[in-house]
């Protein structure tokens, strides 16, 4: 019975949600992604770490098609949500962008009410039919990105007005009110203080039991807490993925080696 109980929990855990196969990415001349494969697991929190210009930013960009309003930006390869090409032409990005969401380097809420913000998402997509179920929505993003108690009695005031912790559960709540199957996080604690950092990489491991989480990272002590997986990127090329106790504990490539124990980058 519990073998039984622990198959399954395994074969839950190993669901790709995610794949890319072969995928380069061009700026101009700049061959800034070479030739990367990477799937991503379903509720499971993948980190990409690497020397600043690695690509990492660039590659996570390609997830929710980011990539496509940079001019002179060419993608090539294949990446694919449910087994679902999102670069084909039936796909809208803005559609996609709702089930693969994003949350950046820095704080950035819209200039509107902490309501608003959130409310943003919904309204955009057609999500509800009223009021209530817009406020059952609001209420419940921001219960799950920990921000509810802290500002339920002032959902009229401006979202800039909260602290810079504060504004990223924010942009989470936002990010994640459309209800997305993947999130993606490009460096969101290199803005915030150590206890507001230590909020959203709880809020993180919290999120990954709904979603799977792919997150950017320039500290490796941040990669080793929060996430399962890690991807070392070095000069565009993926160089190594795998379990991330693997990768800090018992990497395969010299590369990976160097990088973890502060040789490069
Ligand atoms: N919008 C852009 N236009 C032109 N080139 C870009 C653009 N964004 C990134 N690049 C280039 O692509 C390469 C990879 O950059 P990218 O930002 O993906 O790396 P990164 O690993 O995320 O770096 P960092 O850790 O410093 O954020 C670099 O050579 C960079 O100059």
């Amino acid at each position: 019975m519990k073998d039984m109980h622990t198959l399954e929990k395994s074969v839950q855990i190993e669901t790709t949600k995610m794949t890319a196969r072969g995928v380069q990415v061009h700026y101009g001349t700049n061959h800034a992604l070479k030739d990367v494969d990477v799937d991503i697991l379903d509720k499971t929190v993948t980190a990409f770490i690497g020397p600043s210009g690695c690509g990492k930013s660039t590659f996570l960009r390609c997830l929710n098609r980011m990539n496509d309003t940079i001019v002179g930006c060419r993608i090539d390869g294949k990446i694919t949500l449910d087994a679902q090409d999102i670069y084909a032409a039936s796909v809208d990005p803005v559609q996609l962008r709702a089930k693969v969401g994003m949350v950046f380097q820095k704080p950035n809420p819209f200039p509107k009410s902490i309501y608003d913000n959130v409310a943003y998402g919904p309204k955009i997509h057609g999500m509800t039919r009223g009021k209530a179920e817009l406020d059952a929505i609001v209420e419940k993003s921001l219960r799950r990105a920990a921000l509810w108690g802290e500002v339920k009695d002032r959902l009229d005031a401006p979202g800039t007005g909260l602290s810079g912790g504060q504004q990223q559960r924010l942009c989470i709540a936002r990010a994640i009110a459309t209800n997305p199957e993947v999130l993606l996080m490009d460096e969101p604690c290199s803005a915030l203080d150590p206890i507001a950092t230590a909020q959203v990489e709880e809020l993180i491991d919290e999120l990954r039991s709904q979603f799977s989480v792919v997150i950017v990272t320039h500290s490796m002590q941040q990669a080793a807490r929060v996430s399962q997986k890690t991807a070392f990127f070095h000069l565009g090329n993926l160089v190594e993925f795998g379990e991330t106790g693997q990768i800090f504990t018992n990497p395969r490539d010299p590369r990976t080696e160097s990088y973890i124990t502060g040789r490069i980058g």
